[in-house]
């Protein structure tokens, strides 16, 4: 979605910022649920899925390394939300897997955001659609700060796998959860060791395989 760029810079306040922020990256996730949902025949639970929305708006700064060693500051995972929409200032870090495990250095513009699919999605559509692996790699001598607006689906939607994407060679994989139920015991020892896999955390998918 072209925009123009928005960290603060010159006079543009750092509220004015956020408030951009927060507008167009709850107006972009909405048309990228739609375009996903018409491009799997969905688009009749589109109202369903923005009504049961809750909207959490994060500042998160990364501190400039202070060795070169290059340990992540922010370690691998999968978000488990919906929908994460990302912008940072100028200060990359962010890398995202590839689906045959290479590791990429996202390099966004100021003009654009970054759109990473949550596993809530993908365990919706049955798996369809992966919810990348990413983490945060500090490197060079500035602080990063990125703004997160994280869609998730509230307390009391169940979500389970659209019926329309189970049939005979494509059978169910996940079991109905609440979202708020998940984040109950999500930081409880057992997730935490039922979690690992590969190396990486994946915690909704742990939580929810049938
Ligand atoms: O700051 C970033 O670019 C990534 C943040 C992130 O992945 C998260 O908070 O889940
Ligand atoms: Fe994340």
């Amino acid at each position: 979605m072209p925009h123009n760029a928005l960290w603060p810079q010159g006079k543009i306040s750092f509220s004015k910022t956020l408030a951009s922020f927060t507008q167009l990256a709850s107006e972009l996730q909405k048309k990228i649920l739609k375009m996903i949902l018409e491009s799997f025949g969905l688009e009749k639970y589109m109202d369903e899925f923005i009504d049961s929305t809750n909207y959490q708006l994060r500042i998160m700064k990364y501190e400039k390394p202070k060795t070169n060693d290059s340990t992540p500051t922010l370690a691998a995972h999968c978000d488990t939300n919906t929908m994460t929409l990302l912008y940072q200032n100028e200060v990359n870090g962010l890398q995202i897997q590839s689906i045959d495990g290479e590791w990429i250095n996202m390099k966004p513009s100021p003009k654009s955001f970054i759109v990473l699919i949550g596993e809530s999605i993908s365990v919706w559509l049955n798996g369809r659609l992966p919810s990348p692996f990413h983490r945060v790699i500090m490197k060079g001598n500035e602080d990063r700060y990125s703004l997160g607006l994280f869609t998730r689906l509230r307390g009391g939607y169940v979500i389970k796998v659209a019926n329309e994407l189970v049939d005979d060679n494509n059978p169910i994989l996940f079991k109905p959860h609440g979202h708020e139920e998940f984040l109950k015991i999500f930081y409880s020892e057992i997730t935490q060791a039922a979690v690992q896999f590969e190396g990486y955390i994946t915690r909704l998918k742990a939580y929810c395989s049938v």
